[in-house]
Parts: structure tokens; sequence; C-alpha cells
């Protein structure tokens, strides 16, 4: 049997499309085992049967597809499906939570790519998921170049619906994500350019003192 920590953790990935989010969110799940550490592996838009529905609407979208408020709606909506259904419940029992983006891309994308506004989807947040958010959000940052080859390799020509958009939303959201990081202590800008273990080791140097608070 594993053991719980006294204090349980939420901590997100977040940053631009391919930059590696789910390649280090899991490498730290899997750090977070070796030390006894229970730790739900998560994603958005997802995480919850509803809340993966509505990630098909949102990535696939219907007829003519989304306008901004619908879209940053949809959002909220399966993001407060996930907070009251997997994230919260998995706190609330001691484990850890470790989530593939969360309303750091909202505030990206919709809010500041997308025109909507930061406090608008702050306070779509609020109605939706009580405002939770991460002990430490990880921004992961890397030249745009280098993260065109992995997406690439990985996808050849398919993006989704919003991964497909034009290169100027993209770097509206790579300004926005790193907007918001200026002035809250919360977020950590983590250089993602290296490969996936020099990453990782900069992920854990962050995550450490979680752990030595948590012990
Ligand atoms: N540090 C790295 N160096 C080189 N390739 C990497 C690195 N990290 C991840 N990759 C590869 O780049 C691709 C994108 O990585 P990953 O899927 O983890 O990114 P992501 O940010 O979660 O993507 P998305 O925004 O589409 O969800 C994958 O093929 C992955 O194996
Ligand atoms: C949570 C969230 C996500 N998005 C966008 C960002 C991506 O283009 C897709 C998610 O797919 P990925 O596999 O994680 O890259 O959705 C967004 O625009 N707003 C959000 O709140």
């Amino acid at each position: 049997m594993s053991t719980h920590p006294k204090r349980a953790r939420f901590i997100a990935f977040e940053g631009g499309e391919g930059v590696g989010k789910s390649t280090q969110a899991k490498l730290l799940v899997e750090a977070l085992a070796e030390r006894g550490i229970d730790a739900l592996l998560t994603r958005e838009p997802g995480g919850t049967t509803g809340a993966e529905m509505i990630r098909k609407l949102l990535l696939a979208p219907p007829g003519t597809g989304w306008g901004v408020q619908a879209e940053a709606l949809l959002f909220a909506a399966a993001r407060s499906d996930h907070v009251a259904k997997a994230i919260k419940p998995a706190l609330i029992s001691g484990s850890w939570v470790v989530c593939d983006r969360f309303v750091l891309s909202s505030r990206a994308y919709q809010g500041l790519a997308g025109g909507l506004g930061d406090e608008e989807v702050l306070a779509l947040h609020r109605i939706g998921s009580g405002g939770l958010m991460p002990c430490r959000t990880l921004l992961l940052e890397a030249p745009v170049d280098d993260v065109a080859k992995r997406l690439r390799m990985r996808d050849g020509d398919e993006a989704d619906a919003i991964g497909g958009r034009n290169e100027r939303y993209h770097a509206d959201v790579a300004r926005g994500f790193a907007g918001l990081a200026q002035g809250d202590d919360s977020i950590v800008q983590i250089d993602a350019s290296g490969s996936a273990e020099d990453v990782h080791a900069a992920v854990m140097r962050e995550v450490e003192p979680l752990l030595e608070e948590a012990s």
C-alpha cells in the first residue's frame, strides 16, 4: 500500500501545442509513484466521461465551429465536471493531481489570444469550478521551430480545430502565457527546449520543495 502525503498537491502543466506537457506530466507521476505518492494523471479538456465528450465537440466542432464565447463556456463546463468529479475527490482522498492543462490555457487561448478577456475567463472559472487554482503551474516554453519539428514527427500534417489555428494566434497564446506568469508566484516558467530527461530534471527541481512540505 502506498503512503499518502499529509498534504495533497495539485500541479498543472501548461504551454503551447506540442511543447511536451503530456510527456512531462507522465514522467512526474512516475517519479511521484517511485516516492510512494499516489497521483491522479489527468488532462483538459477531459478527465471525466462528460468532459471527454465536450473535448470532441471542441477539437472537432460541428458545422461552422464555435464563437469564442461558446468555446470558453464549453471549456469552463468541461472543467467544472472535471473538478467536481475527479480533481476535488482525488485531493480530498489525499492523492496528488497532475493535470495536462488547466485554467491558464483558457486564460491564454480564449481570454487573450481569442480576445474574450482575462476577467471574463476567471469569472466563468469562479462560477464553474469555485475558482480552484493549482498549487503550482509548470509553464513549458520552447522555440517555435523546435516544437514544430516535434509536432511534425508526432502528427504529420494533422491538427485539431484549435491547434490548426494560424501562427499569429499561437504567438498570441505564447505571449499570453508568458504575460500571465509575470507577477504570479504559483506559475514557474521552464525551458522545455532540451531533451525530455533534461526537462524532467528541471520539473523535479520545482516539485522538490512541495515534496518536502508534504512529507
Ligand atoms: N523534450 C523533448 N524533446 C524532443 N521531443 C519531445 C520532448 N518532449 C516531448 N517530445 C515529443 O514531442 C511530441 C509532443 O510531446 P507531447 O505530446 O508531450 O506534447 P504536448 O505539449 O502534450 O502536446 P499537445 O499540446 O498536443 O497536447 C511527442 O511526440 C513527444 O514524444
Ligand atoms: C484546456 C484548454 C485547452 N485549449 C486548447 C489547447 C489545445 O489546442 C487543445 C487541447 O488539446 P491538447 O491535446 O492538450 O493540446 O485545446 C484551449 O483552447 N483552452 C483550454 O482551456
